[in-house]
């Protein structure tokens, strides 16, 4: 199958629309037009998401309940501004949903991803990983960045598929088996979030947002010394602006800052960095490459 793929590719799984454009929309956008070959994996439609927009309010899970397929739509677009073609929802689209914020009840939907059978979650995650066949997987921390079920269940799921693939015992009727190469959690550096909330003071952008995020609200911040990766930069983080943008029902973007439905304004970071959980790091550090130290 990978006869037909170009020789470098890169897997990201996450937890809702949304998450692949914050989290990693340069880097996304970097490899597509390097020519890299780019999968998303999304775990949920994001159905128990909050609206932004009063126009779209009626799309919530307590009124129409059709956001997740309305999300569908705006990660469509969004892989569209980052030149990315190969995105799909684990297990199909609406086979797992939104679990909510840690504590509510909508944690325990038996329908929903924190309730998810591990190993059958992760068998479809194997099927990709066989099929595509990465060198290079992204995903978030053990504690999913900042504790949402979801992020964490889709940090358990791409671990436990990304070993269960390799495993030539494991679902021989999924593919052969295969080892992915190098494995990144996202990350934030201290020293970055601090200026990043620098910038945001300095802009006197607290006008344009009604509150402002602290370091420790942002995902994955982390001391500096532990980053591996630093990828991105213009010209991809005018893409992941964009990108940001298509997610209309999430995402509030305001030049170099953007908010989420808290209304609290958080900075917009180009350059975006990752640990390397598995694999060796290619030198010198911090790499410019996630594919670093991989025979071309
Ligand atoms: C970025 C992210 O993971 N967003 C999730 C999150 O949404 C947050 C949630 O609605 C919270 O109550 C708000 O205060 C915050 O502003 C939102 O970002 O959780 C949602 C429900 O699981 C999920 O759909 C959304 O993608
Ligand atoms: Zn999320």
């Amino acid at each position: 199958m990978t006869g037909q793929l170009p020789s470098r590719r890169l897997l990201l799984v996450h937890a809702h629309p949304d998450d692949e454009s914050i989290n990693n929309g340069a880097t996304m956008a970097r490899y597509a037009a390097e020519g890299a070959h780019v999968t998303l994996v999304t775990c949920t439609l994001g159905e128990e998401g909050e609206v932004i927009p009063p126009g779209l309010a009626h799309l919530a899970a307590d009124r129409d309940d059709t956001l997740g397929r309305h999300r569908a739509g705006e990660l469509a677009a969004a892989m569209r501004v980052l030149g990315v073609t190969d995105h799909r929802f684990l297990g199909g689209p609406g086979r797992y949903r939104d679990s909510g914020m840690m504590g509510v009840p909508t944690n325990d939907r038996p329908d929903c991803f924190w309730r998810a059978d591990l190993d059958e979650a992760a068998s479809h995650l194997v099927a990709v990983v066989r099929e595509v066949r990465p060198q290079v997987l992204v995903t978030y921390d053990e504690n999913g960045g900042y504790g949402h079920p979801d992020h964490i269940q889709a940090h358990r799921v791409a671990v436990r598929g990304a070993e269960l693939a390799a495993d030539p015992a494991f679902r021989p009727d999924l593919g052969a088996p295969h080892t992915i190469a190098k494995v990144y959690w996202n990350c934030i550096p201290r020293s970055a979030a601090e200026e990043g909330f620098a910038r945001l003071r300095e802009a006197g952008r607290e006008a344009s947002f009604p509150g402002i995020a602290r370091v420790d609200d942002l995902p994955g911040v982390v001391p500096d010394e532990e980053v591996t990766a630093s990828i991105g930069g213009d010209p991809y983080a005018r893409l992941k602006a964009d990108a940001m943008r298509a997610h209309v029902t999430q995402i509030a973007v305001d030049g170099p800052f953007f908010a989420l439905s808290n209304d609290l304004g958080q900075p917009l970071f180009g350059a975006e960095c990752y640990r390397l959980a598995r694999g060796t790091a290619g030198a010198p550090l911090p790499e410019t490459d996630l594919f670093a130290g991989l025979e071309a």
